[in-house]
């Protein structure tokens, strides 16, 4: 019989890592996992979800006894041209006056990954005005911010292509340096209003479910973005068929950027945390590319943005922390390191019944 044929090329051979790169989880392993947490010096369950966290991360890389290694945090910038429409309640510029701050260190993302000694790099993935010159700054942008998609696609297939190896290049890089768990952060003045068409479209829900504040904006600006953003899904046919499509008409390079690390990175075998509301629209892409990329996350908060919840229960995930953040910049990764620090250590270094002589039943 003949293979059936691909009207499209596999998304993760894009990322020149092979088609069926992402490997399949050890469910054998489960059990093994399980008996090893169950067997702790404490009564069953007890340790609630921190049980389930290690159980998840020894299965991400396939050990009884696993260990976060060297966690980054990769904050991607970028700029969209859909600010053009009133869509946020901040100026484009404010993206570049970030990625300064974060240059200087002083951005919240700075502060929660020093407290949680989180390594950190900024990369430009395309920010639309410039950016200070500094060697710590990772350049790769891919244009000076997207195109307004009310009036065309935000980028071609080329651009979304460029931006795809880019963001999986930089998971390549960290992942030779030993770095085991990678988080995802970005900032992107306008980048709700991607996030909100991608998980409209990708979700197949109704766009006005899916809009929230963002940066802030008051009822008049909510309004305005409703109908923005509505007139743009209507601007663009469907292309359910071709995700890549989707992501290209309403992308922005950060959220393309970090769709292709997250792909890259479960092709490694890494641990993916996930941050809020942008992030968990570029993990909806990459798993409408490889459904498997799911695996390997570990979800860090639910963000206050109207529609994370939505997108969270779509994704079938119960994140580990709930504190109205909704930031961005990869806060609710660095925020969450250390309980994937203390589930490993469980594991390691808690004494089970047996080698602590502790009597298991009454
Ligand atoms: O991560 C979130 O859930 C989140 C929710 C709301 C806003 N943000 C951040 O705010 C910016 C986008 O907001 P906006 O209103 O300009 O679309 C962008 O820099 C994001 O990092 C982030
Ligand atoms: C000040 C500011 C900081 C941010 N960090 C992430 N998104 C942001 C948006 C604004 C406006």
């Amino acid at each position: 019989m003949s293979q059936p044929v691909h009207m499209h090329a596999s998304p993760v051979a894009h990322l020149s890592v092979g088609v069926n790169a992402i490997a399949p989880l050890d469910l054998r392993l489960h059990d093994a996992l399980r008996h090893a947490i169950d067997r702790k010096t404490k009564p069953l369950g007890s340790l609630g979800r921190i049980e389930g966290l290690a159980l998840r991360i020894g299965l991400i890389q396939r050990s009884l006894r696993p260990a976060i290694v060297r966690p980054t945090l990769l904050v991607f910038a970028a700029d969209h041209g859909i600010v053009a429409e009133g869509v946020s309640a901040f100026p484009q510029v404010v993206t570049s006056q970030m990625v300064a701050n974060f240059l200087a260190g002083g951005a919240a993302v700075n502060v929660f990954c020093r407290s949680a000694d989180v390594a950190l790099e900024v990369i430009d993935a395309g920010v639309a005005t410039p950016l200070p010159r500094d060697p710590a700054l990772v350049s790769m942008p891919v244009g000076p911010g997207t195109r307004d998609f009310l009036h065309a696609p935000a980028m071609s297939r080329e651009q979304l292509d460029l931006a795809l190896r880019s963001g999986a290049a930089r998971v390549a890089h960290h992942a030779e340096l030993g770095c085991n768990t990678i988080g995802f952060g970005e900032m992107g003045i306008g980048n709700t209003s991607s996030a909100a068409c991608l998980m409209s479209r990708l979700c197949d829900l109704p766009i006005d479910i899916c809009v929230g504040r963002g940066t802030g904006v008051d009822d008049a600006g909510l309004a305005r973005k409703r109908s923005v953003l509505a007139r743009a899904l209507a601007a663009h046919p469907r292309t359910d068929d071709d995700p890549l499509a989707t992501l290209a008409t309403f992308g922005g390079f950060e959220i393309a950027m970090i769709a292709g690390g997250m792909l890259a990175a479960a092709a490694r075998s890494m641990v993916i945390l996930v941050d809020g509301f942008i992030a968990s629209a570029a993990l909806l892409a990459a798993a409408a590319l490889e459904r498997r990329v799911l695996d390997y996350c570990v979800f860090a908060h639910t963000s206050r943005e109207t529609g994370h919840r939505l997108l969270l229960e779509r994704l079938e995930a119960t994140p580990l922390l709930d504190l109205d953040l909704r930031l961005g910049e990869g806060t609710g990764c660095a925020l969450a390191v250390p309980l994937l620090r203390a589930a490993t250590a469980m594991l390691c270094e808690m004494a089970s019944f047996e080698s602590a002589n502790v009597s298991d039943r009454g």
